[in-house]
């Protein structure tokens, strides 16, 4: 059986700046997949390469076979991979039901993720449906930014730095809303900063250093200096 999603030899540039080299992954439907690394490892580009924002330079992107690396971003969303942006990116001056329901611009046909099903993933929106999404908490903000990338019934989503800035106790309950969002079939990529959080929720991890993936595996089979020496390059004490 195929992947659905299938990243192969990825290279991007910024200009003449070579961010990534030779990425690789694969990502089968009901995966989730972590993509762990410090600063500047390549993991936002490696986002931005895979929606058609970052400048793809080499390789090849493949969603169910279908070839994405030669598309332009608003194609690529509506092919089935939507991004929930590191910052979120809501638009300030609509209130919460608007900023979901301009995600469901780029759906094609019918799908799981409707309005109220958004509501039940996550309560709070519907409570605050006509607020300015910018009155919203941190951490409601970044449910607002999930629901809108849902809304557009991605096969994949791809989810950059969700726990950025936010509480501990915030960050469990928008993880807790994954096993929803994978049991309605669609896959899911994270960025994490926070090692401990992406092996909880990761059926498999890749660390980024330097443009390049240094180490794969399922959770259970990273050991600690493993996930040390690939995310840092250099073994401590
Ligand atoms: N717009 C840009 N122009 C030029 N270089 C860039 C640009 N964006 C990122 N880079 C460079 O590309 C490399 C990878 O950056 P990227 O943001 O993908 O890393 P990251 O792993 O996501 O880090 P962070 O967690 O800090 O976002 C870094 O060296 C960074 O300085």
């Amino acid at each position: 059986m195929s992947a659905l999603l299938q990243v192969t030899g990825l290279t991007a540039h910024y200009g003449d700046f070579q961010a990534l080299f030779g990425v690789d992954l694969t990502l089968d439907q009901g995966q989730t997949l972590a993509i762990i690394g410090a600063n500047g490892a390549g993991k936002t580009t490696l986002m931005r390469a895979i929606t058609g924002i970052a400048r793809v330079t080499g390789g090849s992107v493949l969603l169910d076979g279908q070839r994405l690396d030669r598309m332009a971003a608003p194609e690529i969303l509506h092919a089935g991979v939507a991004m929930v942006p590191e910052g979120r990116r809501l638009f300030p001056s609509l209130t919460v039901e608007e900023n979901l329901r301009i995600g469901a611009h780029a759906r094609q046909g019918s799908g799981f993720w409707t309005l109220p099903r958004i509501h039940d993933l996550f309560p709070v929106l519907r409570d605050r449906r006509d607020h300015p999404a910018t009155a919203l908490s941190g951490g409601q903000q970044q449910m607002v930014a999930i629901g809108r990338a849902l809304m557009a019934n991605p096969r994949v989503l791809l989810c950059d730095e969700l726990s950025l800035g936010l509480a501990p106790v915030v960050i469990r309950e928008i993880y807790a809303a994954f096993p929803a969002i994978r049991d309605s079939g669609t896959a899911i990529v994270v960025v994490e900063q926070d090692i401990g959080q992406a092996l909880k929720v990761a059926t498999r991890v890749h660390c980024m250093m330097e443009g390049r993936i240094t180490l794969s595996g399922a959770p259970a089979d990273l050991g600690r200096e493993a996930i040390h020496d690939a995310y840092f390059g250099v073994r401590q004490g």
